[in-house]
């Protein structure tokens, strides 16, 4: 078993065995008199290979390890030192300095501020700030400290140091990485498993980030913006910044993919910088967690772990130390992880988990100086309330701090943040209309009803103790809900021939990417083998998958890689957060059953700033319904009156329809033949293995008739299952090639030799191969 270190190496800790990695490179005497003893910096570590979930990381990332390593422990107060196991060469454990890290060692640092005697290493070359930037600096953070002492009267949107931070600041930041390796290894660790698509990870310049000026953040989190590639901050994090920074609590309500992450994340990266620049040891293990980020489900707490954590990556020296902790880890690997981590991304049953059986942890979790709720409705809905109510208790109760180490550091802690009280951060797309109105000050809490309507989101409210009487409500787009790139569409059909018309509107827009909603885990397997086997490139995305394929799933369909007609067919479990870059359109198969999951399933699509389509199909007798729900959605949007809602009613060429039926018709054959067939067979074995069990004899043609003869509820299904699962091999085999054969012609919608002669038809395009390849013919576009 290797020994596995992070970045971080403590001395006194006997699990130094894991540290971030990013240790200086060795420089250990190599001759003759040279005893073996090398330090931790200077072991010769090798990457661990990431896990192909990111639960397995153990949530920490970047780790490091080595084999054939014996731990010297110190006498007295002396550092560990290492020694190469008996038997093995005794050079084998050190590393060889990086031909970069002997040029910068040569080099011999960036200003007066490095000593010259520092032995080596990453240490020396971070990139720091133009000296005057250092210092304007910290002469900035001193004074923003101090107005976080007291939540201002007046609501300013910009920080005072807006100017001083202004010069610290290149406009043009393109940083000197002097941590090359470092950071983009690290980051292809984390995007590998990513939900988003991947980056061009050659491309390390930086965009111009004047943009973010007047929010006046450090320098190292310019830099890491800039390397993103976010060139200017987005309305969410324009509005909710300056407030956070400024102490306050925060609801912030901002449409899908508008950026709500960063919102919060910025804010808790800047105050991590601020205290470690205070405490003048980045290496020391923080005393307690800082931020406790809850979210309700494992996807997006992966997500949000991945959105802040490439942002530490991207920002020199900003190595916040991230746990993730969620289902799937023994619990006291994370009770670990939480204990030293900076900032702790869960979920609340997990989190509750953990703090309620860890000794201290609640203790340590006491003094975290932000709390933020994730899709804060959501956490409802999953069932988290009790978890969450529980946690909000225990982080309230006063408890004894049983960590006599972090004394010292307590006091001076207690000395300069005589705000101790932490700031809560409640974040989401969607609040109902009256908690909007009772939070914007328009309505009044009765706390009466409040403390009756448990599980409700004013009661998680009430609940949240914030540290100021009314939390700061930021209503970033109050008469819209909809990404402003949105475009709304709605396709009307025949109940029966929903299949029909996804797979018109499938080919209308070739090379889309495209996120297809069912209300069924059902729907979702047939729709996806339907897809299938009319060759378009469909994957399935539902709850009862293993978490490993669903994760498939999702890299399937986000990777730049893919087909770029790539479909997603899923249930609402992809619906909210799930933050897939270039979705250009989702399909409500399934008309939503509720407004807020109209908004959320939407806001799939459009994110940071792109454009995007939702379209939702709808049978006649969901006509209502669904105009009900949009007049919902834009209740406040003032282009939207309940005659004229922004759905366009798209018109799909009745000739369009005509010619792709036979496709249909043949493709649902196959679909409903295999699922009936696998049903079948799964029905079987489970009465074989029962009748095992029993010890009776299991006849399968005897107990199929008995079946087929009930004429009670589902007696139909199950006889058109019988039907469907009777069709032979041969004739799956028929169907299918007639299937194929059909697939391989291009839909003629017009083409006839009296149209090639009447100049109906540009023959020129249509060798070119212009047009939408799968008709024959002009097809009008649905302009949407
Ligand atoms: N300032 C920015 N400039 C450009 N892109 C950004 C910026 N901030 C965030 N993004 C990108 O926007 C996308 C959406 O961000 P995020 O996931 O935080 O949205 P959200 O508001 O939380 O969405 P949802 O409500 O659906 O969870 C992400 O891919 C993120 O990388």
């Amino acid at each position: 078993m290797g020994q596995k270190r992070g970045n971080d190496s403590k001395p006194q800790a006997v699990e130094l065995k894991k540290r971030k990695k990013g240790g200086k490179a060795a420089k250990a005497s190599q001759d003759d008199s040279w005893d073996g003893m090398v330090s931790i910096d200077e072991l010769n570590w090798k990457e661990v290979a990431m896990p192909d979930r990111m639960a397995d990381a153990e949530g920490f990332f970047g780790l490091e390890e080595i084999d054939d390593v014996e731990v010297i422990r110190p006498q007295g107060n002396g550092e560990i030192q290492f020694k190469a196991k008996s038997g093995k060469p005794k050079k084998s454990i050190v590393r060889t300095p990086t031909a970069e890290e002997t040029k910068f060692e040569e080099w011999g640092g960036f200003s007066d501020g490095e000593s010259t005697d520092k032995p080596t290493g990453l240490t020396t070359v971070t990139p720091e700030p133009a000296p005057e930037a250092a210092s304007e600096s910290k002469e900035d953070k001193k004074s923003k400290k101090k107005e976080t002492k007291e939540p201002k009267k007046k609501d300013t949107k910009e920080p005072k140091n807006k100017d001083a931070k202004k010069d610290a600041v290149p406009k043009e930041t393109k940083p000197k990485d002097t941590k090359p390796k470092q950071n983009s290894k690290q980051k292809a660790n984390l995007t590998e498993l990513s939900f988003a698509a991947l980056e061009d990870d050659d491309d390390e310049d930086g965009v111009d980030v004047s943009a973010w000026d007047a929010l006046g953040l450090s320098p190292e989190l310019l830099t890491g913006l800039s390397k993103m590639k976010f060139a200017t901050p987005t309305t969410v994090q324009k509005s909710c910044i300056p407030a956070i920074l400024d102490g306050h609590d925060v609801v912030g309500k901002a449409s899908t993919g508008s950026g709500k992450t960063l919102a919060f994340g910025i804010p808790i990266l800047e105050h991590f910088l601020e205290k470690r620049g205070k405490s003048n040891n980045s290496k020391k293990p923080p005393a307690h967690p800082m931020a406790l980020i809850l979210s309700p489900t494992r996807e997006l707490a992966h997500q949000l772990a991945k959105h802040i954590g490439d942002l530490t990556t991207n920002s020199p020296d900003t190595n916040a130390r991230i746990a993730l902790v969620t289902g799937g880890l023994s619990i006291q690997k994370q009770q670990r992880q939480l204990a030293n981590a900076d900032i702790v991304v869960g979920t609340p049953g997990r989190v509750w988990e953990i703090l309620s059986t860890g000794t201290g942890l609640i203790a340590k979790m006491q003094r975290i100086r932000f709390l933020v709720v994730d899709e804060a409705d959501r956490l409802l809905s999953e069932g988290h309330f009790k978890e969450f109510e529980e946690i909000i208790g225990a982080l309230d109760r006063k408890e004894h701090n049983d960590f006599p180490e972090d004394e010292e550091e307590d006091e001076e802690e207690e000395k300069e943040d005589e705000t101790k009280a932490r700031q809560t951060l409640v974040f989401s797309a969607t609040f109902h209309r009256d908690l909007q109105q009772k939070l914007a000050g328009k309505s009044r809490w009765t706390a009466g009803d409040i403390m009756d309507k448990k599980e409700s989101m004013e009661y998680l409210l009430k609940k949240l103790n914030f540290r100021e009487e009314k939390p700061r409500f930021i209503d970033v787009n109050p008469v819209q809900q909809m990404a402003q790139g949105l475009k709304e569409g709605i396709v009307e059909c025949p109940a029966m021939e929903k299949d029909l018309y996804l797979y018109s509107l499938l080919l209308y827009h070739p090379k889309h990417r495209t996120l297809v909603f069912t209300n069924s885990i059902s729907a979702v397997r047939r729709l996806t083998q339907l897809l299938q086997s009319l060759q378009l490139p469909a994957l399935a995305l539902h709850s009862s998958m293993a978490q490993k394929a669903r994760l498939r799933s999702v890299e399937r369909f986000s990777s730049p890689t893919a087909d770029p007609s790539s479909i997603l067919v899923a249930t609402d479990v992809a619906a909210r957060g799930l933050d897939i870059k270039g979705i250009d359109c989702v399909v409500h198969y399934h008309a939503p059953r509720t407004a807020d999951a109209y908004v959320h399933r939407s806001g799939r699509t459009a994110r940071a700033g792109a454009a995007g389509k939702s379209v939702i199909i709808c049978a006649p007798d969901e006509v209502v319904s669904v105009a009900r729900l949009a007049a919902k959605v834009h209740a406040k949007n003032p282009n939207a009156t309940a005659k004229k809602l922004p759905l366009e009613s798209l018109e799909i060429d009745r000739r369009v329809v005509s010619r792709i039926r036979p496709r249909i018709n043949l493709a649902k054959r196959i679909t409903e033949s295999n699922i009936a067939k696998e049903k079948v067979s799964a029905d079987d074995n489970w009465m074989r293995a029962a009748a095992e069990d029993l010890g009776v004899e299991y006849d399968s043609e005897e107990f199929d008739e008995s079946k087929g003869k009930g004429r009670g509820r589902g007696g139909g299904r199950l006889q058109r299952e019988k039907q469907a699962s009777s069709i032979t091999k041969g004739e799956l085999a028929g169907l299918r090639a007639e299937l194929k054969n059909l697939l391989s012609q291009r839909i003629n919608i017009g083409v006839s030799e009296r149209y090639l002669t009447a100049g109906r038809v540009d023959i020129e395009a249509l060798l070119r191969g212009e047009g939408n390849a799968s008709f024959l013919g002009h097809l009008d576009p649905l302009n949407f």
